[in-house]
């Protein structure tokens, strides 16, 4: 019997926009049910794998769009940005909404209801469910771009060029989804492709992302050869074709006796794949050991349904040791329905993830721990594995607590062409609702939401409110940053600050890298000069990983960044998109400077007119490399002492004698104008300023423990004010830094990578000679396909699973030299599977050009990635050669 037509897209909310509006009026919804039925998923892979193209697939499906974008046309909705459309690559990642299944004008109307109890006949992809998908970039510049995104999200779709297999960056990254426990399926895309290879696709998965391939979809080849026309389903036991369409929307299935008639040995082929499936399933899940049993070991006979229940409840393990595996090809509009319906159906709920992360006055802990404290003065508080976390409970007085009315998230900061500065946030807990004053915990100032939108594609609905687990966009907010902390703490004003410490309050904090290329900026003109800074403050404001310093002295800004493409990207949006008028130089590597002696206390005094009113000020500033500093310093915690972590690893401490942290009074040593909190934000931002240049070449000083002494009695003028401190912050540091360098030479540091490679055996002398030889790296492991039986780390050190390859199913694949099929068989080449991976320190200036020289080493098939490691004193030779060699690389 043939099933006929599985799927229909396109069109199913005629006028989506005013019906969605009425079905996100979200406050008369019940809470649990809308969660029940939400997925906040992201799409991870390597560059150019195809997750803008099936992303595009998903929103016309989907019934948000009525045309397909084309990466290659530069007409998709996700790639926005011109200099995304111009370049075909994914910059930022974008969050939009969408209904999976599609929703109808009727169910638009209807409110959400619970899902039933069981999913055992009628699965979870049966009801419509709120989807808010980020597609995240896959070129390694922009991994802070996604690292950001895991943070928000609850499962993953990992895309795979069918032909390319498992990538460097696709490792990377799912090992980092991976460290956030966020379940993930896999997609094989692009076999459609010449040389497209399923079966070696699949074995890669094991050894390289570590987890047994759980083949649920073949891809079906007309009569076994490369022509891609669908997939088999070896869940409900089905072949699906596409055709009859060209955009994909008529998909027919043929059940299994149908399927025998029109290509038998395709059919035969879906039943080993249910096999190997059962199989595996029976290994990790004791529910399917049951089901196997209850259906007399009959591998065919189990419902489908309840394989997908199965597949959930492995997929939501810790740490995963099953991945999904769907395959298709999104160009050619295959495969893209079934990818959608597993997204409903196996990732999780964000009723089904972990607590959040919160830290709190420099503690960790979870929310829920947190926001139960309420009640701990009345019952006491459960013991805690950690007693740092109690103590931070403890610390939160109950009235504070309960005050918290909605906590989210700024997990993205968009500059829109049409609809100005957006603000994409998740929330947390509670509801945030129009209008509400959000207190950034990361700013310490508070601002006003005075609209919500859900983004559907290119339309913007205006919602009342975002409730917990759910991804929304504030229009117009002025100071929120990517990555910012926001609270909506009850009866809060725009100029108030919350109390009980939870003014500190903050979500999975993430460490921003040390940015290791820079440029500089000089605007065209004087009058040029605001436009270009408000510009750059907004590039800072989308992403956390770009810093800029600007030298007051000399005018001189310099914008740093992770990799010369981020920072090609950030120069043409400055010039393109914000038409700032400004020359920029050449894109550098961002070396340091540090201290290798202590210096004495240098104390600078400021004594002049500011704006024709004299001001008066005196710091005292002493330096010393910061593994030199004594522990009694690094644990000195009182309340006339104020220690701050600064950017590349330097750190501050400021005493402040007679000045109390902990009083809320006006102290009587300092002038009315200042308190101490200004005050120490002043410092602060002085020693910032002063760190920003060393004395040697001008590169930033880092590795520093700056101590500063502010004693109110001698130091503090009537005529002080908060800039006063800051110039004679920087200026006591700016004197310490010269007089330590004419003392005793700084000394120049580089920045060194961690670079992983992927290399065939044959390569792997050349690769490893060209690495330690020429670049002067140091190779710290080799590892591979002689060793999948013995190692058990990944390049980073960390534990992971070993998967052989010959013990994983794949199908014949129609390019491939060799073929086999069934469990065991081991189709694919498992000697290419199993490639050479090097990891080795190499610095950054040996890597700039390295991919052109990698491929010419092994052929084209080689791959790496690399992250910064750290920061390495260089030998005065060393310098002469970087010296020498400066303005070499554009
Ligand atoms: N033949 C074929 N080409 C595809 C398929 N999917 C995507 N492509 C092409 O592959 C290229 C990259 O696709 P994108 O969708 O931009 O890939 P991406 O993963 O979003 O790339 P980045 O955002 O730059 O990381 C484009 O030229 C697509 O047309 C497919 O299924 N088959």
């Amino acid at each position: 019997m043939r099933l006929g037509w599985v799927w229909r897209a396109g069109g199913a909310i005629p006028g989506n926009v005013t019906l969605s509006r009425r079905l996100l009026s979200t406050q008369a919804q019940p809470q649990h049910a809308q969660l029940a039925r939400t997925r906040n998923i992201g799409i991870i892979a390597h560059i150019d794998a195809g997750k803008t193209t099936t992303t595009e697939r998903m929103l016309y499906y989907s019934g948000y769009t009525r045309r397909i974008g084309d990466v290659d046309e530069g007409s998709t909705v996700t790639d926005f940005l011109p200099a995304e459309r111009a370049r075909g690559i994914t910059i930022q990642s974008a969050a939009i909404t969408f209904h999976w299944p599609p929703i109808n004008a009727q169910q638009a109307q209807t409110p959400v209801e619970d899902l039933p109890q069981s999913f055992d006949t009628t699965p979870r992809s049966a009801f419509s469910h709120n989807i808010n998908l980020i597609d995240t970039p896959g070129h390694a510049d922009f991994t802070f771009e996604v690292l950001r995104s895991l943070r928000v999200l609850d499962g993953a779709v990992c895309i795979l060029d069918g032909v390319a297999g498992v990538e460097a960056q696709t490792e990377k990254v799912w090992t980092q989804a991976g460290h956030h426990q966020i379940p993930r399926i896999v997609f094989v895309n692009k076999l459609d492709r010449m040389g497209a290879a399923f079966s070696r696709t699949v074995k890669e998965i094991g050894v390289r992302l570590h987890g047994w391939p759980a083949v649920c979809q073949i891809p079906w080849w007309k009569g076994g050869n490369g022509d891609f026309i669908g997939v088999g389903d070896a869940v409900h036991l089905r072949g699906l074709l596409w055709q009859g369409a060209s955009d994909g929307s008529q998909v027919q299935a043929f059940h299994l006796e149908d399927l025998h008639q029109k290509d038998p040995s395709f059919a035969d082929e879906v039943k080993r794949a249910r096999t190997a499936l059962v199989e595996l399933l029976s290994e990790h899940d004791d529910g399917m050991v049951e089901l196997f049993l209850e259906h007399d070991e009959d591998h065919l006979a189990i419902p489908g349904s309840q394989l997908v229940q199965s597949l959930r409840r492995v997929v939501l393990q810790t740490p995963q040791a099953i991945i999904p595996v769907f395959a298709g090809a999104s160009f050619r509009n295959i495969g893209v329905q079934p990818l959608l319906d597993a997204v409903v159906d196996l990732l999780p709920t964000p009723l089904e993830r972990p607590d959040p992360e919160i830290s709190l006055e420099n503690r960790t802990s979870s929310l829920s721990q947190l926001l139960s404290s309420t009640s701990a003065s009345r019952a006491p508080v459960p013991k805690a594995k950690n007693a740092r976390v109690v103590s931070t409970v403890k610390s939160v007085n109950s009235p504070e607590v309960k005050n918290i009315q909605a906590l989210a998230l700024a997990f993205k900061v968009v500059n829109d062409a049409r609809r100005g500065i957006l603000v994409y946030v998740r929330v947390y807990s509670g509801s945030l609702d129009r209008n509400a004053v959000l207190y950034n915990t990361n700013l310490h100032n508070a601002e006003r939401a005075q609209r919500l939108f859900k983004m559907y594609a290119n339309d913007a609905v205006e919602v009342e409110s975002i409730t917990t687990g759910q991804i929304g966009v504030i229009p117009g907010l002025k100071h929120a940053r990517t990555g910012d902390t926001l609270l909506v703490y009850k009866g809060l004003s725009v100029k108030g600050t919350p109390s009980g410490g939870l003014d500190t309050l903050q979500l999975k904090p993430i460490d921003v890298p040390p940015p290791v290329f820079f440029t500089s900026i000089e605007p065209n003109s004087l009058s040029e000069q605001k436009h270009v800074l408000d510009s750059l403050n907004i590039l800072l404001r989308e992403d956390p990983s770009l810093h800029l310093s600007v030298d007051e002295e000399s005018g001189q800004t310099h914008l740093a960044g992770m990799g010369d493409l981020h920072l090609e990207i950030a120069r043409d949006r400055l010039l393109n998109d914000f038409k700032a008028k400004a020359r920029i130089g050449k894109i550098e590597i961002g070396y340091r400077e540090t201290l290798t002696t202590s210096t004495t206390p240098c104390t600078y005094t400021l004594d002049r007119a500011i704006a024709g009113k004299p001001t008066k000020a005196t710091v005292v500033a002493s330096l010393m490399p910061a593994d030199d500093v004594p522990p009694t310093e690094q644990n000195a915690e009182d309340e006339f002492v104020t220690k701050y972590t600064l950017p590349d690893s330097n750190t501050l401490i400021i005493t402040h004698p007679l000045l109390s942290r902990l009083s809320s009074k006006p102290s009587s040593l300092l002038p009315p104008s200042l308190s101490l909190p200004t005050l120490l934000t002043s410092l602060h931002a002085g020693v910032s300023a002063a760190l920003a240049r060393g004395p040697l070449h001008s590169y930033p000083v880092f590795n520093t423990h700056v101590a500063l002494t502010l004693d109110p009695e001698t130091a503090v003028f009537p005529e002080s004010t908060p800039s006063a401190f800051a110039m004679a912050a920087r200026s006591a540091v700016q004197k310490a830094l010269r007089e330590a360098n004419d003392k005793n030479r700084n000394a120049m540091m580089e920045p060194v990578m961690r670079v992983t490679v992927f290399v065939n055996e044959a390569s792997l002398g050349s690769v490893v000679q060209d690495l330690s030889s020429s670049r002067g790296g140091q190779v710290l492991s080799l590892s591979g396909s002689d060793d999948v039986d013995s190692s058990v780390s990944n390049g980073d050190g960390v534990e992971v699973l070993r998967v052989d390859p010959n013990l994983t199913y794949t199908p014949p694949d129609p390019f491939a030299s060799t073929s086999g099929s069934g469990s065991g068989s081991g189709s694919g080449d498992v000697g290419e599977i199993g490639q050479r991976q090097i990891v080795a320190r190499v610095p950054l200036k040996e890597m700039v050009g390295y991919l052109n020289q990698l491929r010419a080493l092994t052929g084209g098939r080689g791959t790496f990635v690399m992250s910064v490691d750290g920061f390495e004193k260089m030998g005065s030779q060393r310098v002469k050669e970087v010296m020498e060699g400066m303005g070499e690389f554009v």
